[in-house]
């Protein structure tokens, strides 16, 4: 069993299989990084695996793939069918911003994902082509409807930010419940790589557009999602993540994992230890002790809600979120 110098269990894994991406989100990379990892310093999917192995062994029982965009990484299916045959039970899941799903999910689903969490800002194709600056939602919304048509489990990730896409916190909303998917509002978590100025609405700010339809009650934390649930009047469940809220770290219980093999235990901190020549060299007991000393190092809570604390300098973008 995993657990970190704080007393947390640790059984939830997020790879992030490359930092590129094909969108420049504003609260994420909206402008190219100058330089991306070159191909060459990315571990193959059997290195990867190799470490995905002994994290298995060891008590992980969630494991998300996750970029960048990771469905620019070819073949991605290969890598899903790898950890599908190691462990079949295990919880399998893609992080994506659609874009290129239609064609794959089929090849995601046979290979053994289990579920998607997609990013959907909005319903408006010009707000989309801002945020994301690129015209993007008809092709997400196809990747949705392929997604559910081959029967994967799909969330809806959802940034509500001011000024651009608050009004639509509603309609996301019903569009992923007519659709049999539930919605997790995500507070726009500051940091030094995305646009000045951008203001994200905080979860009371979330909840109370939400109320101006609905009466809500509180659910609670489910399984080892970040996510809190609420309950609407009509019997639809959605999910809040709040990081700002003090509490928000108490069951921290995952650990992030880069394409060039650094193992990140906050997505806060810069902090990060690689278990790349350890990969490389095969040397997986070297692997495993960098895992635990990262583990004992884990970060107790991340300092969004403290008033002075300096913005993040860890990007979204190589991290996998
Ligand atoms: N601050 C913080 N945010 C997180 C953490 N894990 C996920 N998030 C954010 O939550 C949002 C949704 O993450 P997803 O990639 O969909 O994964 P998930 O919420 O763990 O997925 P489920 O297992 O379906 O609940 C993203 O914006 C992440 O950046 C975390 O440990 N800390
Ligand atoms: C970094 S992306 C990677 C996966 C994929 N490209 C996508 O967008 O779903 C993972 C998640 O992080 C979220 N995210 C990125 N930057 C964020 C920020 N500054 N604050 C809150 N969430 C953010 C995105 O909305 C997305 O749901
Ligand atoms: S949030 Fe996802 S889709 Fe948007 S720029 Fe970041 S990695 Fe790309
Ligand atoms: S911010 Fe850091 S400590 Fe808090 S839940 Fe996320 S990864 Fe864990």
């Amino acid at each position: 069993m995993l657990i970190d110098g704080h007393g947390r269990k640790v059984n939830y894994l997020r790879i992030s299989v490359t930092e590129r991406c094909n969108f420049r989100c504003q609260y994420c990379m909206p402008e190219k990084p100058f330089s991306w990892v070159p191909r060459e310093n990315l571990l193959s999917f059997e290195e990867l695996f190799s470490f995905v192995r002994v994290a298995i062994d060891e008590g992980v029982d969630k494991i998300r793939i996750t970029g960048g965009e990771p469905l620019l990484r070819e073949d991605l299916d290969r890598f899903i069918q790898m950890i599908h045959d190691h462990k079949p039970d295990i919880d399998l899941a893609l992080t994506t911003n659609g874009y290129l799903l239609a064609n794959v999910a089929e090849r995601l689903k046979d290979a053994g994902l289990k579920r998607i969490n997609i990013s959907i800002d909005t319903l408006k194709p010009d707000v989309a082509a801002k945020i994301a600056q690129k015209d993007v939602l008809s092709k997400v919304l196809e990747g949705v409807e392929k997604a559910l048509e081959v029967g994967l489990k799909v969330k809806v990730n959802m940034v509500p930010l001011k000024g651009i896409n608050e009004d639509e916190i509603i309609d996301v909303m019903e569009y992923a419940k007519a659709r049999g998917m539930t919605i997790r509002y995500i507070e726009y978590m500051e940091n030094v790589h995305a646009k000045n100025g951008l203001q994200g609405l905080n979860g009371k700010e979330i909840l109370a557009k939400v109320k101006e339809k609905y009466t809500i009650q509180k659910v609670g934390r489910e399984g080892s999602s970040p996510a809190f649930h609420y309950l609407t009047d009509d019997g639809y469940k959605f999910g809040l993540i709040d990081p700002h809220k003090h509490d928000f770290c108490e069951s921290c219980n995952r650990i992030r994992l880069t394409a060039e093999g650094f193992l990140i235990p906050c997505l806060y901190f810069d902090e990060a230890m690689s278990i790349r020549d350890a990969v490389k060299a095969g040397n997986i007991e070297a692997a495993s002790e960098i895992l635990r000393e990262v583990l004992r190092n884990k970060p107790e809570k991340n300092r969004w809600s403290e008033e002075n604390a300096e913005e993040s300098t860890r990007a979204f973008y190589e991290t996998g979120g």
